[in-house]
């Protein structure tokens, strides 16, 4: 499937994000994992979360959801379900194994699609075999894990890796052994908060070598409710596009705007975009907020690598964002974006110059040379990556020619409705 932003119209008003998607995993997983029931409001209902509600359903947990993403899941003892498919998804993957790697008597094969099976694997493969696990396989998938009883770890998470990260708290919480995590860049701690939530004890430490996260006594889990707050990196496409096509001005409300998580916007501020906080709130232990960006004039940026894990999968909109900017902008600490679910730095340099975009990357180094305005006409190949998708057709609304991507359905991998929420915003996506 094709789909094409034509320029012309501004985009306007509220923007209905669904939830965050790396929360809506952690809530599935940790509630199959807790005793007694959790019940998740603003669940995301995404081609890759759908496969972890499938996976934590085939390990024995009984999942419940009813309209508007209300959500009950109730957790107990893992069974060996076989086969596991995490289709697209990484994330499913890498905590999930973690999860089982400590799970004694519980045995499971992995599997994913055609993307999934080329990412590495290696990076938590190894700290958990450190752990003592039982792995068969190599650095991809499929791998089959026989769950064992584990012992500690004080792993040094490089490069930084909220999922690696998981996957060894996860596996750490079947052991009584010390379990810690050395971050020198940190990753996002969604895993570490709403474990706290259900009543797992974490310990947090700064030393010369990074931030420390410590597995507590107390590891068990128990059933509680969560409120999902909206995903800040699926609300970067509706607020990159209010920034560059003039006359825009979009909402976004109880956004998720954990530190660890807003590094696009505080580029987006420093370029001198148009940004207002308001509302700011707790919700289920994250902070969330409303966030409302108005069209603006755009200077370039300088990132730094210690500033990418904040933004990780927001560089493909970034990189849009800096093709409007007045200048030469700079983003450092890229290598990562080769092993997303399409080569994303292939993929944004390629799609920008079929722009009219001048954009080159050095090493992990990538610079876009913006000038104020970006042809468009083209034909975008997204290299089946949903997020490669969504950052194109934001460009498309701003260029001067439209804008077709390739494919666009797999842009349900994390934002079912994008299209829908697009259009209502004034967006011409058809
Ligand atoms: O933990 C998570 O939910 C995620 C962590 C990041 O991956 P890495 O852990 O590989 O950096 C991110 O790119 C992914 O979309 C979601
Ligand atoms: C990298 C991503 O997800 P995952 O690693 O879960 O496939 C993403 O959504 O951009």
């Amino acid at each position: 499937m094709k789909l094409v932003a034509t320029p012309g119209s501004f985009v306007t008003g509220e923007a209905a994000i669904p939830g965050d998607k790396s929360c809506s995993h952690r809530a599935l997983i940790l509630g199959a994992m807790a005793e007694g029931e959790t019940r998740i409001s603003g669940m995301l209902e995404s081609d890759d979360v759908l496969a972890t509600a499938r996976a934590i359903e085939a390990f024995g947990a009984r999942v419940d959801h009813s309209d508007g993403g209300k959500w009950i899941v109730r957790g107990g003892t893992w069974r060996s379900p076989g086969s596991i498919d995490c289709g697209n998804s990484g994330t499913t993957a890498r905590l999930l194994i973690g999860a089982v790697a400590g799970m004694p008597a519980v045995r499971a094969v992995f599997t994913g699609d055609e993307s999934l099976s080329t990412r590495p694997m290696q990076r938590l493969t190894v700290p958990l075999e450190r752990m003592g696990a039982i792995i068969e396989g190599g650095d991809r998938l499929p791998l089959t894990v026989q769950g064992t009883q584990l012992g500690g770890i004080d792993h040094r998470n490089v490069p930084a890796s909220a999922q690696v990260k998981s996957a060894v708290l996860l596996a750490g919480l079947g052991t009584n052994a010390p379990v810690s995590i050395t971050e020198p860049m940190p990753s996002r701690n969604h895993t570490e908060l709403m474990l706290a939530r259900f009543g797992c004890e974490l310990e947090y430490s700064e030393t010369p070598g990074g931030q420390v996260t410590r597995l507590g006594r107390r590891r068990t889990l128990v059933g509680c409710e969560i409120k999902i707050g909206a995903d800040p990196s699926s609300a970067a496409f509706p607020l990159v596009a209010a920034a560059i096509v003039p006359g825009s001005d979009v909402l976004v409300r109880g956004m998720l705007v954990n530190p660890l998580r807003t590094g696009l916007y505080e580029t987006m501020e420093a370029m001198g975009t148009d940004i207002r906080l308001s509302n700011e709130r707790l919700q289920s232990g994250e902070i969330v907020a409303d966030v409302r960006i108005t069209h603006s004039h755009l200077r370039p940026c300088h990132v730094r690598p210690e500033q990418i894990p904040a933004m990780i999968d927001e560089i493909p909109a970034l990189a849009v964002a800096c093709a409007f900017a007045d200048g030469e902008s700079l983003i450092e600490g890229l290598g990562e974006l080769r092993v997303k679910e399409s080569d994303r730095l292939g993929a944004i340099v390629a799609g920008l110059a079929a722009c009219g975009v001048v954009a080159m990357v050095h090493g992990d180094t990538l610079r876009i040379f913006g000038r104020g305005q970006v042809q468009g006409g083209a034909n975008v190949a997204t290299q089946g990556d949903h997020r490669i998708a969504m950052a194109f057709l934001a460009l498309g609304l701003a260029a001067e020619q439209p804008v077709e991507v390739d494919r666009a359905e797999m842009i349900a991998t994390s934002f079912p409705g994008f299209t829908e929420v697009m259009q209502a915003l004034g967006a011409d996506l058809r």
